[in-house]
This record gives structure tokens, C-alpha cells and sequence, in this order.
């Protein structure tokens, strides 16, 4: 008889799924077998009719397959039917789709995303399980989360083609997937939950999922379930960073996988501003840390390294008349080093990679002294063959994190100014406009410390109406200098209020969007 007669076609997948379901009783606990049955019918009799491949290959075809979604059903678990995942572009508050996860994991789901790879995946990879589940978000959420009508679908906005798509370090470890068996590759998204933590593997996923999901017993006992059961998921386009998607001003992100100053405390976000990005990060760092790094600025002697007049301009050596403070630079002293690579674990960047970070810069600010408004992006220039187009391939900053190390009074100036948000204190019909800040100012006794028409008293001026932003001996505060698909953040702009009667001492973490060569 010939093996593709429609007998066959008709028979053999019925042996195959009773011995499936006979070997496999884990297909029994997760799934009700007559659901699975008539899908598997199909399923197998498709590749069946796959003319091009011979009986052997279709038979280790369908054996990998099976045994490759039982490996996936062991380790994604049951699912509680009501649990959804809210699925946000990378920086979005709003989620562009809210899916069910018992549709999205659904054996059709997964079968044919199975049916698209030449083998079975490592399940705790994280490239996989990036992939994997981009192609499963693709099919359902094909119209809600797309950014181009004409190819609907969450591909374009993982990959956005060459020329928008930095090659970070891990470039090459990036799985591609496929839409259709003969279509073109994508590169997939990588996905973090609302604190930035990045997802590496389904048991990752499976750990979420039931941190989301109100268990049996929760029920029996009458409990009300903890939260609302929507994991929020955020997907990243690949060669892009995470960023915090903040919903409103006082919001409180917990970030519990970052290890605090004060163990017994949490370590959270409190959003200041949504646009710009501006945050307070508590209990990021120590006294301690804070006072060892001083010491070490204060007694460091070699000549790039040292406290001096600060300077600006991406070769780092020009002096700038706007900008009146003291810098040194800590590249690699401990205390500096770890607080590096905790920066790198609040932004969800993952490891530390020194080529990614700018290093510490301690600054001082004496009497009388400031920094005009700037952003920390750098503009391109004709003196320098770096791409900081960080919205194509190039690479620019893109956050940084200010550390306060002394207090400062009300009436002492050195506040981190944001000239595009308002005071957090202040009602929104109490607002100081420019005009009233300025007239408050001349009447002030601030006036005397500053020069008529000069910048400082401009920027005092700001200062007075906009988020101006208090030292405090360890007060930590993140911004973005970019926005989530790479742009400049025009918005970011900031600077450091003139300085009264005292002396400000801050460093910083500067952080990149950094692009390597392959
Ligand atoms: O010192 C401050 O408050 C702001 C400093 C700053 O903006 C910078 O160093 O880029
Ligand atoms: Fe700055």
C-alpha cells in the first residue's frame, strides 16, 4: 500500500496520538485529551502531506515535536485560566494588548511555532524563549500592538531593520524566527517585567505566570488572590534597552532583584516625572559607599583622574564658561565599580559591560557655582567619527543616575532643575510662571549673589518654577536621556541650580546605548 494514501493519512495519526497520550501522561494532567486530539489529528496529517520529506524524516520530525512540547508543558506548568499577560512596547505605560495566557500557550499556539524550527529549543535559553515567544505574541496581538498598517504584527516593532538596530554585545546569540516556513527572519523582542527584570527562560515565565495566579487552595479558602492577575510584560525591540514605563507622578516601582544599601529594605522607583523620565531610586546606596568615594576623588593625584574644573564636549577636555563645578573620575575603584554594576541592575541592562557605562564622575560645586540646562545626550559633531545617532545604529547616553552626598537647605540652591516638569509640592493653578519666578527672585536675597543678566541668575529663575530637585545626603535620582526607540529626549533637559552659601557635593552614573562592532 502507498504510504500517502489518505488511509494513512486518516489512520496512522490516530495510533500516533493514542501512543502519545499513552507515553506522555503529562499531556493528560495539562490538557483535556479531547481538545487535543482533533488538533493533533490535523496537525500530524499536515506534515504527512508534506510531499517533500521522506517517511523517516516525518516520523523523527513528529517525535522531536512531541517530545519537545511535553519538555515545554513540564516546565510552563498549569495555568490558571483567568491569568493574562498585558503585553507593553518597550517604555509604554498603556499595554497594546491584554492576552489570556491560556489562549496564547494553547497547544495550537505552540505546536505550529514548534513546526517552524529545526529543532527542539533549550527551554531555559534565554535567546529561545525570546524568540519563541515573539513569534507566539506575534499571532495575538497581531493588530493591536503594530506600528506599521501595511505588515500588521509585533515583528516590526522587535526588528526594525538594520539601519534602526544598534549590534549590542550579544548580537550574534540572537535567535531569529519565522512567520511562515519559506518567509523572511526576524530578530526577536526580549521581554522584562514592569521592575526591568528581563525574562530568561519559560520557567522564569512559569515562575511569573503563577506569581500572578490565585491558587486552588486560595479559592477553597476563600482568599481574595493577591493583586490583579495581569503579569505586565514589556517587549524590547532586539539592540534596544529596557526603560521604565511610568503610569503617574508618586507611582512606586518596586525593584525587588536589586540588592539594596539596607538589606531589610526595599530598593524602589518613585516616579517625579513621567515625560521626561525623572525618578527617585531609594535605598540604592549607602553613607558609607557615598563617603569612600569621596575620599577617593579627594585624594586621588593623577592628572585625568583628579578633582579639577569640570569640562564638557565629547573629547571630555574642553572647559565650558556654563558649567562652573569640579569634576574627578572614579573608573575603577570598588566602591565605584559595584555601584556601576548596580546601576546596570536597576536599568535592566543586565550584566555590567564596562564599554557600556561612562564611569563615575564626582562632582563639587563651591559657592556661587552651577551647570547651565543641558541634556546628557551628546550631539553629533564634526571633531568625533562616532555614530551617536542612538536612534539608527549609533550609540549615545542614555540614562543617568545622580547621588547626592550632602544635604542641602531650601534657601542653599544645588538643585538638579528639570526646565520641562513641574514641582511636585506645588497645585497646578499655584505654579510659578518664568516671569513670576524671576520677579520673586529680584526680591529675594539671592539676588545679591548673582550678576544681572547673567546665566546663573537665568537658570535661578528656572530653578524657582520647575522640578527642581533637593540634595540629600544619599538621595539617588535616575533620568533618561534618550527615549524608548533611541530618540534624543529634548525633554531630559536639566541642570544644577547656583549654589548658595555652601558646597554641593554629587557624583554620577553616566550609562550608554552602546553599540560593538561584530
Ligand atoms: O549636579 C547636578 O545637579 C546635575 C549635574 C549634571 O547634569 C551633569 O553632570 O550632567
Ligand atoms: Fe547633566
Amino acid at each position: 500500500m502507498n504510504w500517502r494514501s489518505p488511509v494513512i493519512y486518516l489512520i496512522f495519526p490516530y495510533f500516533l496520538a493514542v501512543a502519545i497520550i499513552y507515553c506522555f501522561p503529562n499531556l493528560q494532567d495539562n490538557k483535556i485529551s479531547s481538545e487535543f486530539l482533533p488538533l493533533w489529528l490535523s496537525y500530524t496529517s499536515k506534515i504527512l502531506q508534506d510531499k517533500t520529506k521522506s517517511p523517516t524524516n516525518l516520523v523523527s520530525e513528529i517525535s522531536w515535536q512531541v517530545s519537545c512540547y511535553q519538555q515545554f508543558l513540564d516546565k510552563i506548568g498549569v495555568i490558571h485560566p483567568t491569568v493574562s499577560v498585558a503585553l507593553h512596547f518597550n517604555g509604554q505605560a498603556e499595554p497594546c494588548n491584554i492576552i489570556i495566557v491560556k489562549e496564547l500557550l494553547n497547544d495550537s499556539n505552540v505546536l505550529s511555532t514548534l513546526r517552524l524550527l529545526d529543532k527542539c529549543p533549550d527551554w531555559e535559553s534565554q535567546y529561545f524563549t525570546d524568540s519563541f515567544l515573539t513569534r507566539l505574541l506575534h499571532d495575538l496581538s497581531s493588530l493591536a500592538c503594530s506600528i506599521e498598517d501595511q505588515h500588521p504584527g509585533l515583528h516590526q516593532f522587535c526588528d526594525r531593520g538594520l539601519k534602526r538596530t544598534p549590534i549590542l554585545r550579544d548580537h550574534r546569540l540572537l535567535v531569529p524566527y519565522k512567520l511562515t516556513e519559506d518567509g523572511p527572519s526576524y530578530l526577536p523582542c526580549h521581554f522584562h517585567n514592569a521592575s526591568g527584570y528581563r525574562l530568561s527562560s519559560v520557567s522564569l515565565l512559569r515562575e511569573w505566570i503563577q506569581d500572578m495566579s490565585c491558587q486552588q487552595e486560595d479559592y477553597t479558602a476563600g482568599k481574595t488572590c493577591r493583586g490583579h492577575p495581569t503579569l505586565e510584560l514589556y517587549a524590547v525591540p532586539a539592540g534596544r534597552h529596557f526603560m521604565f514605563a511610568p503610569k503617574y507622578i508618586g507611582e512606586i516601582i518596586p525593584l525587588p532583584h536589586v540588592p539594596g544599601a539596607d538589606p531589610t529594605q526595599p530598593v524602589n522607583l518613585e516616579v517625579l516625572s513621567v515625560s521626561p523620565r525623572v525618578f527617585d531610586l531609594v535605598n540604592f546606596v549607602s553613607k558609607q559607599e557615598s563617603e569612600d568615594l569621596v575620599e577617593r576623588a579627594l585624594a586621588e593625584t593623577r592628572e585625568s583622574y583628579r578633582l579639577q574644573r569640570s569640562t564638557t564636549g565629547s573629547n571630555g577636555r574642553e572647559i565650558n564658561r556654563y558649567r562652573t563645578s569640579e569634576t574627578a573620575f572614579d573608573a575603577a575603584g570598588e566602591t565605584a565599580m559595584n555601584i556601576k554594576r548596580r546601576s546596570f541592575a536597576v536599568l535592566g541592562m543586565g550584566n555590567y559591560i564596562e564599554s557600556y557605562a561612562d564611569g563615575v564622575q564626582i562632582l563639587r560645586y563651591r559657592n556661587g557655582t552651577a551647570y547651565q540646562k543641558h541634556l546628557d545626550w551628546i550631539e553629533p559633531n564634526t571633531r568625533s567619527q562616532h555614530n551617536y545617532d542612538s536612534a539608527g545604529q549609533g550609540s549615545n547616553r542614555f540614562a543617568t543616575l545622580l547621588l547626592y552626598m550632602n544635604d542641602i537647605e531650601a534657601n542653599q540652591g544645588g538643585e538638579t532643575v528639570f526646565a520641562n516638569a513641574w514641582p511636585l509640592d506645588v497645585a497646578e493653578t499655584k505654579r510659578l510662571s518664568l516671569e513670576q519666578a524671576k520677579s520673586q527672585l529680584l526680591e529675594s536675597e539671592f539676588s545679591n549673589f548673582l550678576t544681572q543678566g547673567s546665566w546663573e541668575e537665568d537658570l535661578a529663575v528656572w530653578c524657582r518654577s520647575r522640578l527642581a530637585i533637593r540634595p540629600k545626603s544619599a538621595r539617588t535620582v535616575l533620568f533618561y536621556s534618550q527615549l524608548p526607540d533611541g530618540q534624543k529626549d529634548e525633554s531630559s533637559q536639566h541642570g544644577a541650580c547656583p549654589v548658595f552659601n555652601t558646597t554641593k557635593v554629587k557624583y554620577g552614573v553616566i550609562c550608554w546605548w552602546s553599540t560593538e562592532s561584530l
